[in-house]
This record gives C-alpha cells, sequence and structure tokens, in this order.
C-alpha cells in the first residue's frame, strides 16, 4: 500500500484535523497549502509545501518527490454567503484550481482523491427530510455551484483518466480536536458556531439570528452539525476504501449525523457549556441560505463503515468552548 497522501489545503481547519487522524493511522500526510487561510502552527504532516492549488507543476513535483500515492483535497474559499457577493473568485479558485490539481494528479499518475464537497450542493430542497446522495444536485449560491461543476469535472476524469474519487458531502462542521491541538480559526469567522462561543466569552456584543421567520419548528435556519474529528475520520475511512477497491469511479457520499438543530439550539448548547450569557438579536435572512440541510448517513456507513461518534451536540458546543478558552 502506498501511505503518502498529498493533502492540499491541509493547514486549515479540516485538513489539520484529518493529518492528525492520517497520522494515527499510519498513513504520511504532506501538507501542500498557500496559507490563504490556513495556520502554520496547524502543520502536523510529515512534511510542508508551501504551494498554490493553480501552480500544475509544483503539484506534479511535489508528487513525485514525495511518492504521492493519493490526494485529499481540501484547498477552497468555502463562504457560502460572501459567495453571493463576490462569486468570481470562489469559481477561479474552487472550480479552476481544482482542474490544476487533476491535471497535476493525471500527469503524475497519480489516481486516487478524495474531494471536500458540501451539502451546498443540495440547495435548498425543503419537502426532503434528509438529503440523499441520489437526489439532484441543485445549489442556490455560487459556492454550492462551484463544488457541484467539480463533481461534474471529476465524473467525466473517470473513463478519460481512470480517476478514483470520492466527493465527501461535508454537513457543517465544528467542534475542535479533544486534545486541544486545533480548531477552528476561519478570519473572518462566519459560522455560526464559533461566533455564539465569542458572544460567550465577552468577544462579540450579541449574536445575530439570521432569520427567524424560516418554515421551521422555531423559524430558525436548520443544520447538520458534525464534530470535525468524525470528519477526519470518515476522510480515512474514504481513503481506505479507495485503496481497497482500486477501480475508476466517483462516489458522492454525505458526512453527516442524520440529525438537525436549529440555530437557538446551538445558541442554548453554547449557553449550557459555557455558562454564560449573552444577546441574541434576530435579523433578517442572510442571502443564499437553505432553510434545512440534514444528511441521510446510510451510504457512508455501507461504503464505507463509517458513523460520527463525536457528534452530539453538547460535545461539540464542549470542544469548540475549550479550544475558544485556551486559544484566548
Ligand atoms: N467548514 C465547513 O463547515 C465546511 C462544510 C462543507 C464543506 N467544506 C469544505 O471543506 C474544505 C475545507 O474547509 P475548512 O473549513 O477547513 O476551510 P479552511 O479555510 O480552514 O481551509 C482551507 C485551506 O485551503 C488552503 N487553500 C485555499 N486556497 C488554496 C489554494 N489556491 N492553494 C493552496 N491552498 C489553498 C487555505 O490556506 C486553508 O489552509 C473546503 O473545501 C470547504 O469547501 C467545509
Ligand atoms: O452569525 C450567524 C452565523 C450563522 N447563522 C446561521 O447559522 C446557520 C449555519 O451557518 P454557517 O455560516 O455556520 O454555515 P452554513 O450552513 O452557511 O455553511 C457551512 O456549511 C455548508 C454545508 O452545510 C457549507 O459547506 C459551507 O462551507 C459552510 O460554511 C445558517 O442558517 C446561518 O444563517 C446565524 O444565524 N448567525
Amino acid at each position: 500500500m502506498n501511505n503518502a497522501v498529498l493533502v492540499v489545503g491541509g493547514a486549515g481547519y479540516i485538513g489539520s484535523h484529518t493529518v492528525l487522524a492520517l497520522k494515527d493511522a499510519g498513513f504520511l500526510p504532506v501538507v501542500y497549502d498557500n496559507f490563504s487561510s490556513g495556520h502554520r502552527d496547524a502543520c502536523f504532516g510529515d512534511h510542508l509545501v508551501e504551494g498554490d492549488l493553480t501552480d500544475t507543476a509544483k503539484l506534479v513535483h511535489t508528487m513525485q518527490q514525495f511518492g504521492i500515492g493519493s490526494v485529499i483535497h481540501f484547498a477552497a474559499l468555502i463562504e457560502a454567503g460572501q459567495s453571493v457577493v463576490t462569486p468570481l473568485p470562489f469559481f477561479q479558485n474552487n472550480v479552476a484550481g481544482t482542474l490544476s490539481l487533476l491535471e497535476a494528479m493525471n500527469t503524475a499518475g497519480v489516481p486516487r482523491l478524495v474531494f471536500s464537497s458540501t451539502a451546498a450542493v443540495y440547495g435548498n430542497l425543503t419537502d426532503v427530510a434528509l438529503l440523499s446522495e441520489e437526489l439532484p444536485r441543485a445549489p442556490i449560491n455560487p459556492y454550492g455551484d462551484s463544488k457541484a461543476m467539480v463533481e461534474t469535472v471529476l465524473e467525466s476524469c473517470v473513463s478519460a483518466y481512470g480517476l478514483q474519487a470520492i466527493a465527501l458531502r461535508y454537513f457543517n462542521a465544528s467542534g475542535a480536536d479533544a486534545q486541544g491541538r486545533s480548531g477552528e480559526r476561519h478570519d473572518p469567522e462566519t459560522h455560526l458556531i464559533p461566533l455564539v462561543i465569542q458572544a460567550a466569552q465577552g468577544r462579540r456584543d450579541r449574536i445575530k439570528v439570521y432569520g427567524a421567520d424560516y418554515d421551521t419548528p422555531d423559524g430558525t435556519c436548520i443544520r447538520d452539525y458534525i464534530h470535525v474529528s468524525d470528519l477526519a475520520s470518515g476522510h480515512v475511512a474514504a481513503l481506505r476504501h479507495l485503496l481497497g477497491r482500486d477501480a475508476p469511479g466517483v462516489m458522492p457520499v454525505n458526512l453527516g449525523t442524520g440529525q438537525g438543530q436549529s440555530v437557538r439550539q446551538v445558541i442554548d448548547a453554547v449557553r449550557r457549556v459555557s455558562g454564560r450569557d449573552f444577546i441574541v438579536e434576530e435579523t433578517p435572512r442572510r442571502a443564499g441560505d437553505p432553510a434545512t440541510l440534514v444528511a441521510d448517513v446510510r451510504r457512508a456507513a455501507d461504503l464505507l463503515g463509517w458513523a460520527a461518534v463525536h457528534s452530539d451536540l453538547d460535545t461539540i458546543a464542549r470542544d469548540a468552548w475549550a479550544y475558544a478558552q485556551a486559544s484566548g
């Protein structure tokens, strides 16, 4: 088995946790990152290469230098709301950047890819309780469009280049490493849980609830929050699946819990684990937000033998709170 894995975007939030899990599983992760949003102190790989996705020649050289057998690709612009305001950089980085990576993999003869897709490819399917991978892709924001486009590109590369890929559609990544080695540090931070935690810490004066008039039980949006360490183990499971199967194909697989939590439930969980109170303000909806996104998780269980084990909301909130408190 070739254990050397190129982790593109491995200095970021989900990438850094996945690198820790890969090492625990006996893989040799090589982090490739341009540090546009990643952190040097979150690089836990055996090697680090500073470079951009669009630098195809550098990617080829890196794959050859380290004898890479598989790639995990996290590098992207990630804020769905911002993608509505400035879509072009999202298509440039997420689509054109991935084309460069695929070209490099083809040149270097690396067939296996685990790709960071997203629940945002499902769009706003309000009449569907659980989102299964068989549903058509129907994103409602440019971020989701960019990820859906890459999934289409991957499908074209199967018969053409023998690509072996899994597109992991994460639901809402959250929480932090239980040992405090990494956590969520986006700048600017736009994600709900770290923002609620900042309010509980007194680092922001309030948390805004973007819309309390959705057609949901308490009027706020529902998401499927998945602990980042569960996402990390999902990548190890996906990689093992690709290495064991060794046949061309591309398969989307949801990584979530199958349970939805509202914005208000998240706020209550942070209040519980922190013991702090703070101001909650209801504001108009944020553009591009679907009302509900909850995963059907059967394929991940059947195909990868994977299920979330750290993702009850209080565990997520407790680990995120501990990381934020330790980070000062
Ligand atoms: N955070 C979530 O809730 C979530 C949910 C679903 C899917 N995803 C996807 O997961 C992946 C990782 O998300 P994250 O939250 O860890 O984001 P992140 O911003 O923390 O990590 C992204 C990493 O990629 C690097 N990067 C970005 N563009 C690059 C480029 N052109 N060349 C080289 N490196 C580059 C950044 O420096 C960073 O280290 C993304 O593809 C995102 O779309 C995230
Ligand atoms: O200050 C805030 C921030 C968020 N929200 C709400 O909280 C929910 C979660 O918002 P996040 O910004 O934390 O996450 P998103 O669901 O918008 O998107 C995240 O998860 C998606 C998959 O579900 C994508 O992949 C994307 O990359 C990632 O940012 C949304 O209803 C949002 O409107 C608020 O009410 N107040």
